[in-house]
């Protein structure tokens, strides 16, 4: 199958409750088979985003999700199997979570009956709070963490640790690294990305509740305001510190790059990981009220560009190329030796390139009256050690009198499912 991830479907009717009978009639194999086939290349909305009811494909070769048009909305799950759990459990939670999520994606409810049609004397199989919603460009992508090749002690509870990618590895220590264990790691993770917040925690919520008794939430994180566009279609968004963010990202109309940055290849291996990427995530605390004390000129230094446009302080608009080589009359550098563009850029990194797909967060705020808010950044690369090298070479970074990151995860992204089978076949069979 092509890149699922450019084609969503434009199409009202395929709301919940428009879906029930065509559900009942045809099963999700009549639907998702329209789906694919129906795909239409919809226009983006004036803000570059995509339509309420678009509908992207769950099967493909690559999970969907990662090249896709940055949603608007993250909900993101890291999971821990259960004490108890076996092998067999891991492959009925993933078979689950598959045929679930493919029903979700298409705007349908999670089981057959849903949140009305089923007993009156059992618990409905929907939980219903996203009955007569579109899809809402849903995404579901699934991760596996290094815990579940292994435990820190050794042990392979699921016969797994002979095909534990090397590259998996828990992150090393960063200078400043202010993690909280609560925040971190997980042996399986979600991300639910939508253009309707009530899309991706409706998903997330069954997902979960269809996992109880084998595998329960160690932490979850909301997000909005997507801070990359990962299409050449989208505008740029805006962090919260006020600057475009994702200017310089990979984006889905750059095949070369995203072949060469983002997907395993058969030459990195493993072979069941092949089409699939690295995910990190990292909960990146910053610190509103100090960056809100700061001169305009100063935060422009910081970031090497502009606050309004965007565009790069050696000069051009928002997509011009950076000039780190760029000096000023009396020799200095215009892009500060600790801006965070020069660190991050490719020429200071050996050519590495992140597709990053982060969200903004606030989580209300701390006992000091300040908001608990920050970026969740989340990177796809075909090596973890990609986004090592670049946050080692942060650790001058200026803006990091303003950053704390307090939560940190890395995951495996097996490639996409082909109908019929599920996420993680090519790891478990
Ligand atoms: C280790 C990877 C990165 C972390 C962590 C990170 C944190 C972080 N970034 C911003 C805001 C911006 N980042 C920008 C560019 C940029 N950032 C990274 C990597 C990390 N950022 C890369 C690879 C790049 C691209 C560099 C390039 O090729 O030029 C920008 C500029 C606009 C853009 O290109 O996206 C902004 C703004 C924040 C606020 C932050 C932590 C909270
Ligand atoms: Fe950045």
């Amino acid at each position: 199958m092509t890149e699922p991830d450019a084609t969503p479907t434009p199409d009202a009717s395929f709301s919940r409750r428009g879906l029930l009978g065509l559900a009942a009639a045809g099963g999700i194999g009549a639907v998702a088979g329209l789906a694919a086939g129906a795909a239409i290349a919809s226009a983006p909305d004036a803000t570059g985003g995509t339509p309420a009811s678009a509908r992207y494909p769950f099967f493909g070769e690559h999970q969907a999700g990662i090249t896709t048009p940055a949603q608007d909305r993250l909900h993101f799950a890291a999971f821990d199997l259960a004490p108890d759990a076996t092998r067999d459990d891991l492959a009925s939670l993933l078979a689950d979570w598959t045929e679930a999520a493919a029903r979700l994606t298409q705007g349908l409810e999670v089981g057959e009956a849903g949140a009305v049609g089923g007993s009156p004397y059992a618990p409905p199989d929907d939980t219903g709070e996203a009955l007569g919603l579109p899809a809402s460009g849903l995404t579901i992508t699934f991760g596996f963490g290094p815990t579940l090749f292994g435990t820190a002690d050794g042990v392979d509870r699921f016969r797994l640790a002979a095909r534990r990618p090397a590259a998996l590895e828990p992150l090393p220590r960063f200078s400043g690294d202010a993690l909280v264990p609560e925040r971190s790691g997980g042996d399986l993770c979600i991300q639910a990305c939508a253009d309707d917040p009530q899309v991706a925690v409706h998903a997330i919520r069954n997902l979960s509740r269809i996992a109880f008794g084998r595998a329960m939430l160690r932490w979850s994180q909301l997000g909005f305001g997507r801070t990359s566009s990962t299409s050449t279609s989208q505008t740029t968004p805006r962090n919260l510190f006020g600057f475009k963010d994702g200017t310089a990202n990979i984006k889905a109309e750059e095949p070369d790059a995203v072949a060469e940055h983002v997907w395993v290849s058969r030459e990195q291996g493993p072979e069941w990981l092949v089409g699939g990427s690295y995910l990190v995530a990292r909960r990146i605390r910053m610190i509103i009220e100090s960056w809100d004390r700061v001169q305009l000129a100063e935060q422009e230094a910081l970031f090497g560009r502009t606050k309004g446009e965007g565009g790069p302080m050696s000069g051009g608009g928002e997509f011009a190329a950076i000039d780190l080589a760029a000096t000023a009359r009396d020799g200095s550098p215009v892009i500060a030796r600790d801006a965070h563009v020069r660190l991050a850029h490719p020429e200071t990194n050996g050519g590495i390139r992140l597709l990053r797909r982060g969200y903004n967060f606030v989580d209300g705020n701390d006992a000091l009256g300040r908001l608990d808010a920050g970026l969740f950044f989340l990177s796809f690369q075909n090596d973890p050690e990609h986004f090592v090298t670049v946050q080692r070479s942060l650790a001058s970074d200026g803006l990091n009198e303003y950053l704390k990151h307090v939560g940190s995860a890395v995951f495996a992204i097996p490639p996409g499912a082909h109908e019929g089978d599920s996420i993680g076949d090519t790891l478990l069979n």
